[in-house]
């Protein structure tokens, strides 16, 4: 199957990075995207593949609604900006990344009460600390924030077992904050590990790195827990994977955690997928335009980084 690579700058950084880049592949049924970060290796980076295969290869499952909505991004900003990215596009949900390296839980306070400020009362308010607080540290910040009424929060601590310690501390201690996993499904390397051990009330899944649309609606039913459906910070191809697991769930409790293309610069088509009153429409992307293709030393190599995984021959979605 054609590929060709692409590459865009970030508008905010964020996990780190400034730039964005993956694979597009065409193949039958469309196109797929391939973006597994740089640093992630085999065999963690099969499962992304498989997923690009199947959206080049495979109709996405019948869906159940025509448009998902999806939650705002707040990245590790002042409290001065974050009521703006609150509300952006007309999310009525906002993701508040918490617990950012060389910033204090003050920070996160301060920011966390501004995007309360703008949504009002009806508007929901979810956290994210992409695993940095120990449990005790996690206690500290829950007590504090809790009084913003969150939704939930995402991926507290590290561990599997840490975050079913941690569910227990807030029980004893008389909070009711649920708790999503995000790494902890998607790294594990055992996803249902969290479920066994009631270690989260919501599960976030994403596609690439769970494998595809099929798997993440089989995954969802043996978790037995409502389900976020979340992007990888992907281009509009890669979006509108998300965009079909989300439409096809039998129930969609929470917006999702697709709203990522306002983080890119630039995206690779002319027809992109557009927020609108807060919700994407469920359809196709094909890529147009070259603007956003990626130099030929990065499109080589992910030429070679493809060709190291179709050699190991993994399975494909079916
Ligand atoms: O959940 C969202 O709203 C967007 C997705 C997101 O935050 C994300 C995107 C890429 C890598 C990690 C994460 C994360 O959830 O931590
Ligand atoms: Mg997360």
């Amino acid at each position: 199957m054609r590929s060709v690579a692409y590459q865009v700058n970030l508008t905010t950084r964020f996990r780190g990075i400034t730039s964005r880049t993956g694979l597009l592949l065409q193949g039958p049924a469309g196109w797929g995207e391939w973006s597994p970060f740089p640093e992630y290796e085999r065999p963690e980076i099969d499962a992304w593949w498989a997923a690009a295969v199947e959206s080049a290869t495979l109709p996405w499952p019948t869906p159940v609604r025509d448009s998902v909505p999806v939650n705002s991004i707040v990245p590790a900003v002042s409290a001065e900006v974050a009521g703006r990215y609150a509300t952006a596009g007309g999310c009525r949900t906002a993701k508040v990344k918490v617990a950012e390296r060389g910033q204090t839980l003050a920070d996160d306070v301060a920011r966390v009460e501004a995007v309360r400020d703008a949504l009002g009362p009806s508007g929901r308010v979810r956290v994210d600390a992409n695993g940095a607080w120990s449990v005790s540290e996690a206690l500290t910040a829950i007590r504090q924030l809790a009084r913003f009424e969150l939704e939930y929060v995402e991926q507290p601590c590290a561990g599997v077992d840490e975050l079913a310690e941690l569910r227990v501390a807030l029980a004893r201690a008389g909070l009711d904050v649920a708790i999503a996993a995000d790494e902890s499904i998607r790294r594990s390397g055992d996803p249902e590990r969290v479920a066994r051990l009631q270690a989260a009330d919501v599960a976030v899944l994403k596609v690439q790195p769970l494998g595809g649309v099929r798997r993440c609606l089989q995954l969802a039913e043996r978790l037995g827990l409502p389900v976020v459906v979340s992007s990888a910070l992907e281009s509009s191809v890669g979006i509108a994977a998300g965009v079909a697991l989300a439409a096809a769930l039998p129930e969609l409790p929470y917006a999702c955690g697709l709203n990522t293309l306002a983080l890119l610069q630039q995206d690779v088509t002319s027809d992109p997928l557009v927020v609108s009153e807060g919700r994407l429409a469920v359809r196709r992307v094909a890529p147009d335009g070259e603007a956003w293709q990626a130099p030929p030393q990065t499109d080589l190599w992910w030429r070679q980084r493809r060709a190291t995984v179709e050699a190991a021959g993994g399975e494909v979605a079916g």
